[in-house]
């Protein structure tokens, strides 16, 4: 039996009675917070004695309880077959779902079936299993669900269908499901549209793209219901009420491995349903006073931005688009001279060579909670505004081959521990990782070590540092002028590599901002990190798998 359900034991009983689990008879009992039970004798087979086992399941780990003979629409034919002869055999029998965790995060929607020695016993059981449920407030009963069917490997629909919507079925959980016919859809319909009050949730089935596209319409909507100018870079911007889900169907999903610690749809789709609640920081991004994009994941200047404007042209490859666009900006090896001023955060967020990973439960995050939640309760915004200026403004000027401001681990399956392995989802910074001009070999050697235990910032031409807001400036204002411009696509501030399949730009041209996998349409930048702007339906890695 888990610790957990040890610690609930106290809690008074509400239903306890002899039940038969697969032939096994069992003693099963329900308490607000665990349901166990536990084979009364052991049956031996082939004389040996076995001892016997018990189980429990947290309550707020419950998917659903159903009569055993209810249809299931997550089961093969031969299995609805299988489970009819079952109920007739037994036909006092209901079904208790419940989430199990496998390896690597990865969660599973398990089932027993349980027989009752009457039909009222078998009611009762249900009945006050789903009065334990409907208390549950942070579940979400409707959602938004948007679907990008282009994302990844096209494969958004599909995996919805099949992997996502018999769970929310079984849940009881409704769904409105919108397929996206353009880009921007999502975003558009979200900010103007949408009506909102019906949905306890929005969910996003695609990648970082798509994920971003539900962030900017979520956070624009809010501003705009709230009248908040979101031009003004110093403005304290509106957190969001509605929770976002996310079912990883892109290329990289980074943003679902970072705070799921897998990239598995039937494991988000349980985070949904549980009704978990994972704060995050949002970077707000703009040039001089206008407005650009928000970021939650990487703001990538060089390598990054190079690596993605390169990828933008190969999108028909699919997810391998990102590695041949890596060997090429690794082949490039720009560098990128300009002018980088941070804000540092406060000394008791942590460093980010600290090597305290955010997790679930993290105490960073927690704090930062509460002691945003204090200043909002006590402090006017002159307090708020003293707190945030205690430390002052820091400036860097170089030649950089990569500037990456990461509001979180980064973590995705090509780098298990992120671009900044201890940054924090939910603590109002990001960490700020400047990359000098270096030989190619130790670039390699940089890259290399984020794929493995090394610590990647132990180099004398990497620097990083914890901030709260930063700007970036690039030397040259304009930039430069190639022989084939014309040819180029005509974004401002697009310019990293010629459009000779071999040949790289000077090396003093700009590069461009890699923005959650967006390119931003200027190289000055100033961001601010908003503390808990938005609420995920995940709830960090955990760290001790029960497996
Ligand atoms: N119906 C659509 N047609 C074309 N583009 C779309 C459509 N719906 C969404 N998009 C756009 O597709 C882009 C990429 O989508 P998405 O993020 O889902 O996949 P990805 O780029 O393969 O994955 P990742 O972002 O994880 O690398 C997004 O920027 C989004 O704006
Ligand atoms: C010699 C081996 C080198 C391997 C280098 C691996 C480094 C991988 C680091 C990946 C970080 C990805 C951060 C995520 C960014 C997303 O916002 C974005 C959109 O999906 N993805 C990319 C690739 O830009
Ligand atoms: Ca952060």
């Amino acid at each position: 039996m888990t610790g957990q359900a040890e610690d609930t034991k106290s809690q008074p009983t509400l239903l306890s009675s002899k039940l038969l689990l697969q032939h096994q008879a069992v003693e099963a009992a329900l308490n607000r917070h665990v349901f166990v039970w536990k084979e009364i004798e052991k049956s031996q087979k082939r004389g040996i004695s076995k001892t016997p086992r018990s189980h429990a399941v947290p309550v707020s780990e419950i998917v659903a309880i159903h009569h055993a003979e209810d249809e299931d629409h997550t089961k093969s034919k031969w299995d609805q077959k299988k489970k009819q002869q079952f109920s007739q055999l037994f036909p006092n029998s209901f079904t208790v779902f419940y989430v199990t965790r496998t390896k690597h995060h990865r969660w599973r929607c398990s089932e027993a079936t349980f027989s009752c020695s009457s039909p009222e016993l078998c009611e009762q059981w249900i009945q006050v299993t789903r009065e334990q449920l409907s208390l549950l407030t942070n579940r979400p009963k409707r959602l938004l669900v948007y679907i990008n069917p282009f994302g990844g490997k096209k494969r958004g629909r599909r995996i919805y269908e099949d992997k996502v919507a018999p769970v929310f079925q079984r849940a009881g959980v409704s769904a409105d499901v919108i397929v996206t016919e353009r880009a921007n859809h999502a975003r558009d319909h979200l900010t103007t549209e949408a009506n909102l009050d019906q949905y306890d949730g929005v969910v996003c089935v695609g990648g970082d793209g798509m994920f971003s596209e539900i962030l900017h319409g979520l956070v624009a909507r809010t501003q705009n219901d709230n009248k908040v100018d979101q031009n003004r870079p110093d403005v304290e911007l509106k957190p969001c009420m509605l929770r976002i889900g996310i079912i990883p169907a892109g290329s990289t999903d980074c943003i679902c491995f970072a705070t799921v610690g897998t990239n598995d749809p039937v494991t988000s789709a349980l985070h949904i349903i549980i009704g978990d609640s994972q704060p995050m920081d949002v970077c707000s991004v703009h040039h001089n006073d206008v407005f650009l994009r928000y970021s939650v994941s990487l703001l990538g200047y060089g390598f990054y931005g190079d690596v993605l404007a390169d990828s933008e042209k190969k999108r028909w490859l699919g997810p391998a688009r990102y590695d041949l666009s890596g060997v090429k900006a690794f082949l490039c090896h720009n560098h990128y001279k300009g002018t980088v001023s941070f804000l540092p955060a406060e000394d008791n967020l942590g460093h980010p060579r600290d090597k305290l990973q955010c997790r679930f439960g993290c105490s960073i995050c927690q704090h930062k909670q509460s002691s945003k939640e204090k200043l909002r309760e006590t402090a006017d915004e002159e307090t708020a505004a003293e707190v945030s200026s205690s430390s002052s403004w820091k400036v860097i000027c170089g030649k950089f081959i990569a500037i990456n401001a990461a509001n979180m681990s980064c973590a995705c399956p090509r780098s298990p521990k992120g671009l900044s392995p201890s940054a924090h989802l939910a603590d109002g910074t990001a960490d700020l990782i400047l990359v000098r001009k270096c030989s190619r070999l130790d670039f390699f050697r940089h890259l290399l070590r984020h794929t493995n235990t090394d610590d990647q910032f132990d180099h004398s031409f990497v620097e990083v540092h914890r901030v709260k807001k930063f700007h970036f400036e690039p030397l040259d204002p304009q930039p430069l002028l190639l022989e084939n411009q014309s040819e180029l696509p005509k974004k401002p501030g697009f310019c990293p590599m010629s459009s000779a399949q071999t040949t790289c730009i000077p090396s003093t041209a700009h590069s461009s901002w890699n923005c959650d996998g967006e390119i931003l349409n200027h190289a000055a930048i100033q961001v601010s990190v908003h503390c808990q702007l938005i609420r995920l339906f995940a709830r960090g890695i955990e760290e001790q798998q029960r497996v």
